[in-house]
């Protein structure tokens, strides 16, 4: 995980033909966090998306180093399915082993509902799933776009803690969000300051 490294130089990012942001400079090496932050409308969450090589830039450089996670508001789990199965799916994919899927399961405090179908589960437990998919992933990178939507305080928590030691074994973590989350010391990007025209 050493290696871990986001790198953004000069960023620009269009959608639909309109210019949003431009000028955007981010570093974060092994260990380091980023809070977005910004008006709806900004590009926080294309700014993410670009980070996460989905969306592409319309000007500057992305430079990444480590496997990318990232949980937005798209659930990406199989409604269908029991909250352990539709996990799994993921952790194959993401070549995690069942003990890292269990260790993500507990640190989102899932457990009790493994064998839940997703569909059933209340918008909190959805949150919680999602990130429990980005900690199972073993991903060095995570890209969390408001993750602490419909979060509880003792959620909230939990997903300090995994935020913390996810930090401290050298991984990166970039957030987006309109409330405060449990981030110690994050590096702070106000998208605002790099507007091109007023947000929607
Ligand atoms: N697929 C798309 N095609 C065209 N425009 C889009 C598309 N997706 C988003 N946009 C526009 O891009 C702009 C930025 O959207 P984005 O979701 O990145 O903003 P945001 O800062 O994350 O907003 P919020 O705080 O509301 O989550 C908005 O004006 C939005 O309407």
């Amino acid at each position: 995980m050493s290696e871990a490294a986001l790198r953004l130089s000069g960023i620009a990012c269009a959608r639909g033909g309109r210019l949003l942001f431009r000028g955007v400079d981010l570093h974060l090496e092994a260990g380091g966090s980023a809070l977005l932050r910004g008006p709806n409308g900004i590009g926080k969450s294309s700014l993410m998306r670009i980070c996460a090589g989905l969306l592409r830039e319309a000007a500057g450089t992305v430079e990444r180093h480590g496997q990318i996670a990232m949980a937005d508001e798209r659930l990406a789990l199989d409604l269908e399915q029991p909250l352990m199965q539709a996990l799994s799916f993921w952790a194959r994919l993401d070549g995690a082993d069942a003990a890292a899927l269990d260790g993500a399961l507990a640190a989102m405090a899932l457990m009790p509902l493994h064998d839940a179908p997703v569909r059933m589960l209340s918008t909190g437990q959805r949150k919680r799933a999602a990130l429990a998919r980005v900690i199972a992933s073993g991903a060095v990178i995570w890209l969390l776009d408001e993750p602490g939507n419909g979060l509880d305080d003792a959620s909230l928590a939990l997903l300090g803690r995994c935020v913390e030691a996810h930090l401290a074994g050298g991984g990166i973590v970039l957030a987006a969000s309109h409330q405060p989350l449990p981030l110690r010391a994050p590096v702070l990007l106000d998208l605002a300051a790099y507007g091109v025209e007023e947000a929607a």
